[in-house]
C-alpha cells in the first residue's frame, strides 16, 4: 500500500504550521522526516495517521482519497497504520496486555477479518504475535510487569512492540528512540529495518541525523513551513540541493 500526501496545509488557530507538503511512502520504504524543533514533524505524522483532516491538500492510501470517502472506509485505512508517539501512552495494564492490544482490536472485527489476520501473520494464536513483537524489542521477560512501573525507555519499546504486533501496513514513528540508550536504540533501528524488509512503509521523525542516515531509504527535510527537499538519504546528506538543508545538517543556525 502506498501513502501519498499532496499539497498538505495545516496549522493551529491562526498559525500555519505546514504549507504545501507533499510526501510519498511506498511499501517497504523507510522515510526519515527531519527538521528543527517545532517545524511540524509531529503535525505531519498526525495528518498521515488520519487523526484530523488537513486544512488543504489530499491524502491517498493506495489511491483512495481518505478524506473524500465514507468514515467507514477511512476507518479501514486507519486500521492499517501503527503509530508510536513521542510519549509512549501505554494503557494502565501489563506489558502483555499492551502488546496484545492490536490483536484484541482485531478480535472485535469478527471471524472473517480475524482469520485473514491469522493467515497474514502465519499464526493461529494471535497472542504469539504480541510475544514475538516483545521479543523483537528485548522485553519478553517483562510480560507481566505493569506498564506504569516501566522505565521511560522500556515504555517506549513496549509502545513500539504494540504498534508492530498490530501488523500494520504503515508504521508512523515520532522520535521512537528519544528515551533510549545506544544499545536499545540499535534494537529499535534493527526492528525498523526489519519492518521495511517485511514491506511495511515507515515514516520516522527524528532529530538524530546519524539515525536518519542509518535507517532511512529517503529523507524529507522540513524547514519553516514545508518540505524543503526530499531525496535519497545519501544524496540529501552528501549533496543537498538547498543551502539551508546543508546548514541544518551541519548544525548551523538557519533562521
Ligand atoms: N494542539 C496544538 N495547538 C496549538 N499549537 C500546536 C498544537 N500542536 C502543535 N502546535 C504547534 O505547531 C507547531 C509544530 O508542532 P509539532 O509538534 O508538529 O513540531 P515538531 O517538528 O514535531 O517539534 P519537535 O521536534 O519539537 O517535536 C509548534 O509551533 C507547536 O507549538
Amino acid at each position: 500500500m502506498t501513502l501519498r500526501a499532496a499539497g498538505l496545509e495545516h496549522g493551529y488557530g491562526d498559525e500555519t504550521t505546514l504549507e504545501d507538503v507533499s510526501l510519498t511512502v511506498s511499501p517497504g520504504e523507510v522515510v526519515a522526516i527531519i527538521g528543527p524543533s517545532g517545524v511540524g514533524k509531529t503535525t505531519l505524522l498526525r495528518l498521515l495517521a488520519l487523526f484530523e483532516p488537513p486544512r488543504a491538500g489530499s491524502l491517498e492510501y493506495d489511491g483512495t482519497d481518505v478524506w473524500g470517502v465514507s468514515s467507514q472506509r477511512r476507518l479501514a485505512c486507519r486500521r492499517r497504520i501503527g503509530m508510536v508517539f513521542q510519549e509512549a501512552g501505554l494503557f494502565d495494564a501489563s506489558v502483555r496486555r499492551n502488546a496484545e492490544y492490536g490483536v484484541h482490536v482485531r478480535r472485535s472485527w469478527g471471524e472473517r477479518l480475524r482469520r485473514e489476520f491469522a493467515d497474514l501473520v502465519g499464526l493461529r494464536n494471535g497472542n504469539s504475535v504480541a510475544m514475538e513483537a516483545l521479543e523483537t524489542v528485548g522485553l519478553a521477560d517483562k510480560l507481566e510487569q505493569h506498564a506504569g512501573s516501566l522505565s521511560g525507555g522500556e515504555a517506549q519499546r513496549v509502545a513500539f512492540a504494540r504498534a508492530l504486533a498490530y501488523d500494520p501496513d504503515f508504521l508512523l514513528l515520532d522520535e521512537p528512540t528519544s528515551d533510549l540508550d545506544p544499545r536499545n536504540t540499535a534494537v529499535i533501528e534493527d526492528a525498523v529495518r526489519e519492518a521495511g524488509d517485511r514491506d511495511i512503509g515507515v515514516a520516522v521523525a527524528t532529530h538524530d541525523m546519524n539515525q536518519a542516515r542509518r535507517i532511512a531509504d529517503r529523507v524529507a527535510v522540513i524547514l519553516d513551513d514545508g518540505i524543503t527537499e526530499a531525496g535519497e538519504t545519501e544524496r540529501i546528506f552528501e549533496r543537498p540541493e538547498d543551502e539551508r538543508t546543508r546548514k541544518f545538517i551541519d548544525g548551523e543556525l538557519i533562521y
